[in-house]
């Protein structure tokens, strides 16, 4: 990284009275007052912030220079900038406002959000009702829309990356370790975009990069596990996991260690606990199938029976999260 440090740019405008604006367009370190650890990553920490003159706060994700180049992780950094700035218009999506350096660490700035991870709500009360189930369903599947539409695959979509914001909305969060497909928006052969100056010395190759990726083991999917390869349905294998943890509090495939788990994947080895709803019950059944190929797809889950009475679409934006009981 050539360091441009924190240099604070000032652009100079005149508003609509004549009066001269200036208009700070580039934020540092400076600007920010840092407060709590939210989590920690392999590379990564992320800390609470608070913007000094507009006293909003972000959450901030700090990324150590030195370990990343050490651990060959300048690729998984510049996908998860690209991913990240392809998806910045969605409710349903931690969004980037800024990025920034020092000499030790890169610094993304992204909504806060402040109710924690679903999964912490999900342990706190065991489990949701159908209600609930839906909504937080609805929501999840709008945001995977928007990825898949903009060539994203999440892979590693699980209750503790899907995070709720003040509105107790969610945001889906941590996308570097997702696969960049061909931006459908960009024309053909037009360059698709990068971290400028960033050396890819010593970098795996993309496909390398793809393919040794796996994700978190209870929501793996099976073609994962079999051919290595992740395809947009994979995040629908880990959507019908998620629908079935919500309502029953655990994920489907679960044992004593990750091999176990995976041959309950492969084998499709699961049950519904007794009073699973039938609609649901019929929902994961189509969305838990080992052929890709025969999943869902998520026109057909927003039309299940399941999902009767959700306003897609901005709208279900707009509605009042039901409470949760
Ligand atoms: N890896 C990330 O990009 C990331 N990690 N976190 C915190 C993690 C804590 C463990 N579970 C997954 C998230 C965040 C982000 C994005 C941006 C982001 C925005 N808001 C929060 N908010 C939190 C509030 C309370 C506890 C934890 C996180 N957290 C993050």
């Amino acid at each position: 990284w050539k360091d441009k440090g924190a240099a604070v740019g000032l652009r100079e405008e005149y508003d609509a009275n004549g009066n001269l604006v200036v208009r700070q367009v580039k934020k540092g370190v400076r600007d920010f007052v840092f407060g709590r650890n939210l989590g920690e990553g392999s590379y990564s920490t992320v800390v609470l912030a608070t913007d000094r003159q507009t006293l909003k706060e972000y959450a901030v994700k700090i990324l150590d220079k030195k370990h990343i180049i050490k651990e060959k992780k300048i690729k998984y950094v510049n996908i998860e900038k690209d991913t990240l700035n392809r998806l910045i218009e969605h409710p349903g999506i931690v969004r980037l406002y800024y990025t920034f350096q020092d000499s030790a660490s890169l610094y993304y700035v992204l909504d806060i959000a402040s109710g924690g991870e679903l999964l912490g709500v999900l342990k706190k009360i065991g489990s949701f009702d159908e209600e609930c189930t839906r909504f937080y369903g609805a929501q999840i599947l709008d945001a995977i829309e928007h990825m898949h539409n903009r060539g994203v695959i999440h892979r590693d979509l699980k209750p503790e990356n899907v995070l709720l914001d003040d509105q107790m909305h969610i945001k889906i969060t941590d996308f570097g370790t997702a696969k960049l497909l061909p931006d459908p928006r960009k024309p053909k052969g037009a360059p698709q975009a990068d971290i400028p100056g960033v050396e890819m010395a010593g970098e795996d190759d993309e496909e390398t990069r793809a393919r040794s990726f796996v994700g978190t083991a209870e929501y793996v999917s099976p073609e994962l596990l079999t051919d290595k390869n992740a395809c947009k349905a994979s995040d629908l294998w880990a959507f019908g996991c998620i629908i079935y943890q919500l309502l029953t509090g655990r994920p489907p495939f679960k044992a004593g260690n990750e091999y176990l788990t995976f041959q309950k994947i492969v084998g499709l080895d699961y049950q519904f606990p007794p009073g699973f709803p039938p609609a649901a019950r019929d929902l994961v059944e189509r969305l838990l199938v080992l052929d890709p190929q025969r999943r869902l797809s998520i026109e057909h889950i927003k039309n299940h029976e399941f999902f009767d009475g959700i306003k897609w679409g901005r709208g279900l934006w707009r509605m009042k999260a039901p409470r949760l009981k």
